[in-house]
C-alpha cells in the first residue's frame, strides 16, 4: 500500500468524487459509515455516550455525520462544534441534517468551558489532513482538557487533531492523545512514527473505496507493507527442490554468556527455510549450539570466550554477523579485517557488529547491498542524534544511498530504507516483541531469505513482515507480556501458512 502526503490525499479525494460520479457529501457519508461500523463493534452503542468535538472543515463534517449515525444506532450523542462564520459545505450540510434529531449541538470557542463525563467516549473530529501548521497556543486549554479529563476512551477520526500528516510536528505542539485513530484509505507517515506514540496508541486504516486507478498511477516513494505485497514476493519450493536451492548460510557471532543469541538466530534461519545453516561461534558456544539445535552445523574459532578470527565465507550464499558478538577489541579488529576481505559478499549486520562499525567508523567498508538492522540505540551510535523521526529518515536515506546498503530501522513499524530512496513501513508485529532476543530472530530470518535468493531489499521487507506476523500469531495464544523470542521462531511456519492464504 502506498503512503501519500496530505496534498496527494486531497487530490485523490477529488478524483474519487469525479470518477465515481458521487458527491463529496456522499463520500463523507461512506467514510464515516466505516468509522461508525468500527465503533459499533468496539462499544455497545445503546449503553454508550459519545461526545463529539467537531471542527469547521470536513474532518468536522465527519464528526457531524458520525453523530447522526451513532444516534440512529441507539447511542447517546452530544456535539461540540467550533464556532466560526464559515464552515465547509459538507460540514454545513451535515449540521442541517442534525436538526430535529434530538442531538445537543453546542458551539464553542477556545475560551469555552467544556463538559465530558467519565464514562463518555470522546471523539476528536476537530482537524484532519487539512491542518496546515501546528495549532496556535490559544487551543492549549481545550486540548489539555480533552487529553486529561477522565473518560472511557479517546477516538480520532483520520488524524489525532494537531498532528501534521507528512511533516514533523514540534514536540511541544498541541495534539490530541487518541487511544485509537481511524484513518481513511492510506496511512499517513506521521501516524507510523514513534514520535507520535503518545497520540496514536492504536491505528486502523479504513478502506473507503477511494479511486484505485489514481492511487496506482500516483508516484510515492513510501509504502506500508501488508500481507498482499509479501505474498507476491514469497518464493516456494517445487517437487524437485534440493537443499542447495534453499541456500547455504552462515551466522557469525556469540560470546560467553550470549550464545543464546546465536541459537535463536540459527533456529530462525532454519525455520525460515535455509537449506543449510552453519553457526560460527567461539569455543564456549560449541556444546551449547550442538545440543540446542541438531539441524545446525557448528564451527568454532580459536577464541574460547569471544571470536578472534572470522571464517572464510566464500562458499556461503548469505552471511549474518553480529548477534551476541561482544565488543572485545580482538573481535573488533577481526571484524574490520573481515569487512575488508569480503567486499563482494552481501552481509546482514546486527547488534555488536553494528556497534563495532560505529566505534571503528568503518561504515564505508560495509559491502554494497548489505542489510543493516539497528534498533534505535544502535542507530544513534552509527549516525549520531537526530532532531525528529522525519530527520532520522532523511539522514538514513542519504546514508543508504551513499553506501548502497539497506537499513532496517527496528521499531513498532520497522522501517526499511533502500538505496533507491524507497521506504517501507512494516504493518505486522506487536508490543509483546519488545523483549530480548527478538532482534536476533530477525537477523536469522533475513539472512536465510538472502541465502534463498531474495534481493537485499526483498529479504529485508519479507523478513521484517514475516517476523512481525510470527509475533502476531504467537500472541493469539500467549499474552504479549509472556512472549519470548523462541515463540517467534516456533510461529514462522504459521506465518508462512497465513501469507499463503
Ligand atoms: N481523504 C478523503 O478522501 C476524505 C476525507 N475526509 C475528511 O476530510 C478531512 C480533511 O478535511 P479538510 O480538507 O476540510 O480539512 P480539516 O482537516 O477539516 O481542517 C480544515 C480546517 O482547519 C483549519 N485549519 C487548518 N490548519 C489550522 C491551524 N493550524 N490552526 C487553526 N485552524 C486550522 C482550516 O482553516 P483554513 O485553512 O481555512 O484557514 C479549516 O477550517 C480529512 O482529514 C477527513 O477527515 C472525509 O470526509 C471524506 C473522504
Ligand atoms: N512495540 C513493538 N511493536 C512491534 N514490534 C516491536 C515492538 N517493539 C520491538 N519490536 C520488534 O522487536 C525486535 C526487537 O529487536 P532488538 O531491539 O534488536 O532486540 P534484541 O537485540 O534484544 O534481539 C525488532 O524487530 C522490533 O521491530
Ligand atoms: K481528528
Amino acid at each position: 500500500m502506498k503512503i501519500f502526503n496530505a496534498a496527494q490525499i486531497q487530490a485523490l479525494d477529488k478524483e474519487t468524487v469525479s470518477n465515481q460520479y458521487i458527491s463529496s457529501f456522499k463520500l463523507m457519508e461512506r467514510a464515516t459509515t466505516k468509522v461508525f461500523e468500527k465503533l459499533q463493534t468496539r462499544y455497545k452503542l445503546y449503553q454508550t455516550s459519545f461526545v463529539i468535538f467537531c471542527g469547521t472543515g470536513n474532518n468536522g463534517g465527519d464528526g457531524l455525520t458520525l453523530a447522526r449515525l451513532l444516534k440512529e444506532g441507539g447511542a447517546m450523542v452530544k456535539v461540540f462544534l467550533v464556532q466560526t462564520k464559515k464552515y465547509s459545505p459538507d460540514n454545513a450540510q451535515n449540521q442541517d441534517l442534525l436538526e430535529d434529531r434530538d442531538i445537543n449541538v453546542e458551539k464553542f470557542n477556545t475560551k469555552s468551558k467544556l463538559k465530558v463525563k467519565k464514562d463518555d467516549v470522546i471523539v476528536d473530529a476537530l482537524f484532519g489532513i487539512g491542518l496546515h501548521s501546528p495549532l496556535d497556543e490559544e487551543w492549549r486549554p481545550i486540548f489539555d482538557f480533552l487529553n486529561e479529563t477522565p473518560c472511557l476512551e479517546r477516538v480520532s477520526i483520520d488524524m489525532p487533531s494537531g498532528l501534521l500528516a507528512d511533516v514533523t510536528t514540534p514536540i511541544e505542539a498541541i495534539v490530541f492523545k487518541a487511544d485509537v485513530v481511524y484513518t481513511f484509505q492510506l496511512p499517513k507517515t506521521a501516524l507510523l512514527l514513534s514520535d507520535a506514540k503518545e497520540y496514536v496508541k492504536e491505528l486502523e486504516i479504513l478502506d473507503i473505496g477511494l479511486d484505485l486507478d489514481y492511487i496506482e498511477s500516483t508516484k510515492s516513494d513510501a509504502y506500508f507493507v501488508e500481507q498482499e505485497k509479501v505474498r507476491n514476493l514469497v518464493k516456494s519450493g517445487t517437487k524437485f527442490s534440493s537443499k542447495d536451492d534453499f541456500g547455504r548460510v552462515i551466522l557469525i557471532g556469540g560470546s560467553k554468556g550470549k550464545i543464546g543469541a546465536m541459537t535463536l538466530a540459527s533456529k530462525a534461519a532454519m525455520n525460515t527455510g535455509s537449506g543449510i545453516v552453519t553457526t560460527y561461534v567461539p569455543n564456549c558456544g560449541y556444546t551449547i549450539l550442538q545440543t540446542a539445535i541438531p539441524e545446525v552445523m557448528c564451527d568454532t574459532c580459536a577464541g574460547e570466550d569471544y571470536i578472534k578470527v572470522f571464517p572464510s565465507v566464500e562458499h556461503y550464499d548469505a552471511v549474518g554477523v553480529g548477534c551476541g558478538l561482544g565488543l572485545h577489541k580482538d573481535t573488533a579488529t577481526a571484524l574490520v579485517t573481515f569487512l575488508k576481505d569480503n567486499k563482494d559478499k552481501k552481509l546482514v549486520i546486527d547488534a555488536d557488529a553494528l556497534n563495532i562499525i560505529s566505534e571503528q567508523k568503518c561504515l564505508d567498508k560495509v559491502p554494497v547491498e548489505s542489510i543493516l538492522t539497528p534498533h534505535e540505540k544502535e542507530l544513534k551510535r552509527l549516525i549520531g542524534e537526530w532532531d525528529n523521526d522525519f530527520d532520522k529518515i532523511d539522514k538514513v536515506k542519504q546514508l543508504a544511498k551513499k553506501h548502497n546498503v539497506i537499513f532496517v530501522l527496528k521499531g513498532a513499524h520497522t522501517i526499511t530504507i533502500a538505496p533507491d530512496e524507497t521506504i517501507y513501513f512494516n504493518s505486522s508485529g506487536n508490543w509483546g516483541m519488545a523483549t530480548a532476543g527478538v532482534g536476533d530472530t530477525l537477523t536469522g530470518m533475513i539472512t536465510s531469505l538472502l541465502g534463498q535468493g531474495y534481493t537485499s531489499k526483498e529479504a529485508a521487507i519479507v523478513g521484517v513482515y514475516l517476523h512481525g506476523l510470527a509475533g502476531d500469531i504467537a500472541i493469539e495464544n500467549i499474552h504479549p507480556h509472556s512472549l519470548v523470542a523462541s515463540d517467534l521462531g516456533k510461529n514462522i511456519s504459521s506465518a508462512y501458512n497465513q501469507i499463503a492464504l
